[in-house]
């Protein structure tokens, strides 16, 4: 018998409300409306509204405490995915596994890749170094509007970061020695398959029928994308297998195990080995990407902030050099970098992602004074936490001293995965998600983010189109694009000077 509960004892949605189809749809046909449609919701009913998708509902909540205890407290009950009909090069992923014990594997497994990855320096710094010398070519050959002496040029950096970040991560998951052909093929495609998925859909936001229409016209050319990308996959895993069979023992232990090393360990079968390699490349190159072209968007803006950038950057490298690389804060405690300060505050103003991947619960759960019925689609509004006035002192400002010591995110990090590790306080803002489900490459990422920015600043001004001689030009156009990444509407253009003394 299909459980019944009291209209209102479910959170509260919009009308009308027509079978089959829902309301979401009817509400808000387009993920770039969804959030317009939310916030409205939100401001009418409070921190949990609901909006229904054919038969059942779609909860939104954007209370970071709600968030703690659904997604901390009750981690198992939320760590379920819906299940979908067919999702494609997605459907082994670690994503969209079960919450079970093959999930569990291949996230220990990614999770320890990852882990090791981290300690993989050499390979940061090669891929910052190939980054800052396109750039730098860039401001060599481009063209000069500023009239300031020594290299210098407006650029559009956001294919420059793409092709870094999408180089690092493709050397990570793929193996050194991967060629640039290749990763430029790789990258067409992921963008072409991207191109075509539905972004509601990416959710779990569109009724079984509404996908077959939405999809029906673009179905052809889909498959076709995922055919060229599984042949593609499919042929450097064939070379990876070659080379380790054909590398001497010695030579393989001093060589880096990539992620699709650690799956040919775990006897996959080849669409699943191409699936996750696909999840990896996905999950990891558009989120770090899009983050970086915000936090340089924002030290264009802010002149001020980059300058005490480089000056901190600047103390502490002199600091390690002079043996001092103790940088203790009043409390006795390491002090944060204001580096990690900038990315963070970049990241709690302008999350890549806007929502979380689609949870569900594998129980009817009350919450506040509703109940969330099991299947439920359940999200949370991640810009909503990290932009929530209640939370952050005009959270609108773009402020990075507030993550340093003794400020209003001190105590905030980004990775919380258990309730050990975290409090509702250590979720005033969740760009990984938190729990059980919470992003595995969250440290990866910032850390890459760190490695990065440092450089360029290092490396670079950064200075507003058409600011010279103390003439304020263009600003940067700050609107967001909404979509399963937001990126910034118009691309960043900015005048890059290359700074004599680095
Ligand atoms: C700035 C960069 C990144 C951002 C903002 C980001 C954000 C997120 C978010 C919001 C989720 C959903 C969490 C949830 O549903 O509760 C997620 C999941 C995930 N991310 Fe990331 N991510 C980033 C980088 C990466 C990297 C570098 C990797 C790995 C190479 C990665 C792999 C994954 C995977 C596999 C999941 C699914 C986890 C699961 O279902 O168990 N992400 N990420």
């Amino acid at each position: 018998r299909k459980p019944c509960y009291k209209e209102n004892s479910l959170p509260p949605a919009p009308w009308p409300r027509l079978p089959l189809v829902g309301n979401l749809f009817y509400h808000s046909p387009t993920i770039a409306s969804l959030g317009d449609v939310l916030r409205r919701l939100h401001a009418a009913h409070g921190p949990v509204v609901s909006l229904w998708v054919g038969g059942k509902p779609a909860v939104f909540i954007t209370c970071h405490e709600i968030a703690h205890r659904t997604l901390v407290h009750m981690g198992t009950t939320f760590a379920h995915r819906p299940r979908t009909w067919c999702s494609g090069v997605n459907s082994h992923g670690v994503n969209s596994a079960d919450y079970g014990s093959r999930w569990g594997l291949l996230r220990r497994n990614l999770s320890s890749h990852l882990a090791a990855a981290h300690a993989r320096t050499d390979e940061l710094r090669a891929s910052a170094d190939r980054l800052v010398k396109t750039l730098e070519s860039a401001a060599t050959a481009g063209v000069n509007d500023g009239g300031i002496a020594g290299a210098t040029a407006v650029v559009a950096p956001s294919e420059t970061f793409r092709h870094a970040v999408f180089g690092f991560f493709g050397a990570l998951c793929f193996g050194e020695g991967i060629e640039e052909d290749m990763l430029r093929r790789l990258r067409a495609l992921h963008a072409e398959i991207i191109s075509l998925i539905v972004e509601l859909d990416a959710f779990h936001l569109m009724p079984a029928f509404l996908q077959v229409v939405c999809y029906f016209p673009r179905w052809r050319k889909l498959v076709n994308a995922q055919r060229r990308h599984h042949v593609l996959v499919t042929a450097i895993i064939g070379a990876r297998r070659r080379r380790r069979e054909e590398v001497v023992v010695g030579d393989a232990e001093a060589e880096h195990r990539c992620y699709l090393d650690t799956l040919l360990g775990l006897q996959l079968g080849e669409d699943e080995m191409v699936s996750l390699c696909w999840e990896y490349m996905n999950a990891a190159v558009k989120t770090t990407a899009t983050a970086l072209e915000w936090i340089m968007a924002r030290l264009v803006l802010h002149q001020d902030i980059q300058q005490k950038l480089r000056n901190d950057i600047a103390r502490r490298r002199r600091a390690t050099a002079g043996g001092n690389g103790n940088h203790m804060a009043a409390n006795g405690e390491q002090q944060r970098p204001f580096l990690e300060a900038v990315v963070l505050e970049a990241l709690r103003l302008h999350p890549p992602a806007h929502y979380l991947l689609a949870h569900t619960t594998d129980k009817d759960v009350s919450v506040d004074r509703y109940v969330i019925p099991k299947g439920s689609v359940v999200n949370f509004g991640v810009a909503s936490i990290g932009r929530d006035a209640a939370l952050w002192t005009d959270p609108d400002v773009f402020r990075p001293e507030r993550f340093m010591e003794g400020g209003e995110g001190s105590g905030v990090h980004c990775i919380c995965t258990s309730r050990g590790s975290s409090t509702p306080e250590t979720m005033k803002m969740i760009p990984f998600g938190a729990g059980r489900r919470a992003c595995p490459g969250a440290a990866v990422a910032v850390t890459v983010l760190q490695a990065f920015v440092e450089d360029l600043v290092m490396r670079f001004e950064w200075r507003q189109v058409g600011v010279a001689g103390g003439v304020v030009g263009a600003a940067v156009d700050m609107t967001e694009k909404p979509g399963i990444i937001t990126e910034m509407r118009v691309p960043l253009r900015t005048h890059l000077v290359v700074r004599q003394s680095n």
